[in-house]
């Protein structure tokens, strides 16, 4: 199959990661977490994961990030896993917003004020609120197992110094956490929602760990040959589903058609996708765009799936 090619042309990718990255003068790295902002702007870096092993990388992979809202991916998958589809869902909607990540305004104008999707800010703060356990710790610990089983990497952690970044300057976040507590969405104290949030959002991984998670997501929850079923197949179908409807926050639409893989990404410049039944990519490139993607990296997805017909639709 033509996909199986990103696995073998080496120089090709190394040029088109060369031409993708011309872009990233024209991205901006993400501030307002003010320990982002260190991030080499210049950055791009790519990871394919195939059948149980990387088989292409470029650029830096060895460079540490966080998932920012790529968490939103995994969290869901938990929550689904602890409380099931029909309680998630009456919590949180499946609808795409057309609205920046962080927006407050459908929370407002939609009745019930439940966030209409979970990889929304709003969204993703409530599903977080479902993650089972009786203390922070346990529901963090919780996670990074299920995040250690998906990059097949026990050794990953969390960012200490960004999540305390993020937690000291998180007022919009804050603001939906209270708007949604004063319409009985979610019930937890807010302080400590957004510990864990910022903790979440915050857990470390590099390209390869990251293209690992895509390719467990596309092939239904499992590594290929292995006997356990890491997220079940029903929740792997639905997380895909978000990440073609939501993944790109309002660029998921013009997404869907100049790429036309389910993915989705974070503002320190990750994006993470999942090529149903085939492989996982990972890409790294903190400089984003000004709805807050990785600019060189939504570049460089939209050659590769032009180059290897790669669209799913
Ligand atoms: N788009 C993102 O990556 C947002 C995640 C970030 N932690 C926030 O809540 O603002």
């Amino acid at each position: 199959m033509i996909i199986y090619m990103l696995c073998e042309d080496q120089d090709v990718i190394e040029a088109m990661i060369e031409e993708a990255k011309k872009y990233t003068s024209q991205g901006k790295v993400a501030d307002y977490i003010p320990a982002l902002q260190y991030a080499n702007q210049n950055s791009l870096a790519f990871a394919v994961y195939s059948d149980a092993s990387t088989c292409t990388t470029a650029g830096n992979i060895e460079e540490q990030f966080t998932l920012q809202s790529i968490s939103k991916v995994i969290t869901l998958a938990l929550a689904l896993m602890d409380i099931g589809e029909e309680e998630v869902f009456s919590r949180v909607g499946m609808e795409p917003t057309g609205d920046p990540f962080n927006s407050i305004i459908k929370l407002e104008t939609h009745s019930p004020s439940k966030p209409l999707n979970p990889m929304i800010n709003a969204g993703a703060l409530a599903v977080t609120s479902m993650i089972q356990g009786s203390t922070n710790d346990e529901k963090m610990n919780r996670l990074l197992d299920l995040v250690r089983k998906l990059t097949g990497n026990a050794s990953i952690s969390y960012n200490k110094e960004v999540a305390q970044s993020e937690y000291d300057t998180a007022f919009l976040n804050r603001s939906l956490c209270y708007f949604m507590k004063e319409h009985g969405v979610i019930e937890d104290n807010v302080e400590s929602l957004l510990e864990l949030y910022t903790k979440q959002c915050a857990i470390e991984v590099n390209c390869k760990d990251l293209a690992r998670i895509g390719y467990v997501i596309a092939n239904q929850g499992k590594v290929v040959n292995s006997e356990e079923q890491i997220i079940p197949l029903q929740i792997a179908r639905i997380l895909k589903t978000f990440m073609v409807t939501c993944g790109m926050y309002n660029a998921s639409g013009e997404f869907a058609i100049r790429v036309g893989i389910p993915a989705k990404s974070g503002v320190s410049g990750g994006i993470m996708a999942s090529i149903p039944n085939g492989m996982g990519i990972g890409i790294y490139g903190p400089a984003l765009d000004e709805k807050g993607n990785s600019i060189a990296g939504m570049k460089l997805l939209e050659g590769l799936s032009k180059r290897y017909d790669l669209s799913i639709f």
